[in-house]
């Protein structure tokens, strides 16, 4: 027989939306059976697991976390890459999930992406031109000529001359080559736009100048970004509102500044002494996120200085924190 599903707590019911967002995501999850076992929820990775949050139009929210959080596969999720195991996605007010076929091959130009490697993600047989004109073929059937305009358009607005555009993926450096997967990923005029670790595998010098573009490109065209990051510290620098997931779950949810300035979470202080010269003192292990099922408990008592039995016992939901944000700690109040 599969074994049941364990109870999982409630989603508070007052999770942490917006009054007009342009997405909402509201218990979301993903689940993933085991190889070679009966398909029980319990037996299976749970790579997202009742994650709530809201984007607000022309916001940029971040969502953090170690490897294997989760944070990939909601991104792919909103974007329709993946489908969910439950939960809600709501898209400028529309159930996001009914749509399938026609209606979502034309409705998924609204949310784009850009992905992690600008090596992998770009085909090296593609000229640059037709890479950044291919969604202006298939979705908009624009005639050659204007094709041709376009990207041209699309090029500058990434900082590349025109000129490159007959150009093989393999003639250009890490960061020229994500200028054009971004040219692509505004081709279609996004509302949304899921930036995937876009610079984790460039040079650190070119990282500032990506992110920078990022931010132009976003303010100029008033975008909203879902900017998924391992690194805090890249996460500072562009987002509104910061998620910080682990083990599948958002763990804290705060403004930028008020998630530095006060972090409540300890898995989100332990992340913040683990930056380079943050001064912070370390009150844990570098934080790993487990693999495997989450225990019954807390998924961060393990290796949660401040645990005690009953973080072991109950897993904690999102509750707003006194300080404007939002945490995941049965002890928040206390430490
Ligand atoms: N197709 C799949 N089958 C089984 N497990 C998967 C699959 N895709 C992802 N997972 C698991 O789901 C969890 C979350 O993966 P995800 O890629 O979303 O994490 P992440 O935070 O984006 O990490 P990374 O930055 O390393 O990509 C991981 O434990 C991963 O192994």
């Amino acid at each position: 027989m599969p074994s049941p599903a364990p109870a999982r707590p409630e989603p508070a019911a007052d999770a942490p939306l917006l009054a007009a967002p342009l997405l909402e995501v509201q218990d979301l999850a993903k689940h993933y059976p085991l190889p070679g076992r009966w398909f029980g929820m319990a037996a299976g990775v749970r790579a997202v697991d009742g994650v709530s949050f809201a984007i607000g139009r022309q916001e940029t929210f971040g969502l953090v976390g170690e490897s294997g959080s989760g944070k990939s596969t909601i991104g792919r999720m909103i974007a329709r890459l993946i489908d969910p195991s439950g939960g809600r996605i709501r898209f400028q007010d529309r159930d996001w999930l009914a749509l399938s076929g026609a209606a979502l091959r034309r409705e998924r130009r609204r949310v784009q992406m850009v992905f992690q490697s600008p090596y992998a993600s770009l085909d090296p047989r593609w000229r640059v031109a037709d890479i950044v004109a291919e969604p202006l073929r298939t979705h908009l059937r624009l005639p050659a000529a204007e094709r041709r305009d376009r990207v041209a358009e699309l090029l500058q607005a990434v900082g590349l001359d025109p000129a490159v555009a007959d150009r093989h993926p393999h003639q250009f450096s890490g960061g020229q080559r994500q200028r054009i997967g971004i040219a692509r990923a505004i081709a279609l005029e996004p509302e949304l736009l899921i930036a995937d670790e876009p610079v984790s595998a460039l040079d650190v010098s070119v990282q500032a100048q990506i992110l920078a573009l990022l931010q132009e490109i976003k303010a100029r065209r008033r975008l909203s970004m879902l900017f998924i990051s391992h690194d805090l510290s890249v996460v500072a620098y562009l987002c509104d509102r910061v998620g910080v997931l682990y083990h599948g779950r958002l763990v804290e949810l705060a403004p930028t500044r008020a998630l530095f300035d006060a972090p409540r979470h300890p898995y989100t202080r332990a992340l913040l002494a683990a930056i380079p010269g943050s001064g912070r003192r370390r009150e844990a292990a570098p934080p790993t996120a487990p693999a495997g099922a989450a225990p019954e408990g807390c998924a961060y008592a393990g290796r949660c200085p401040h645990a005690r039995d009953l973080c072991r016992g109950a897993a904690p939901s999102l509750r707003p924190d006194p300080a404007g944000g939002w945490v995941a700690c049965h002890r928040a109040g206390e430490i």
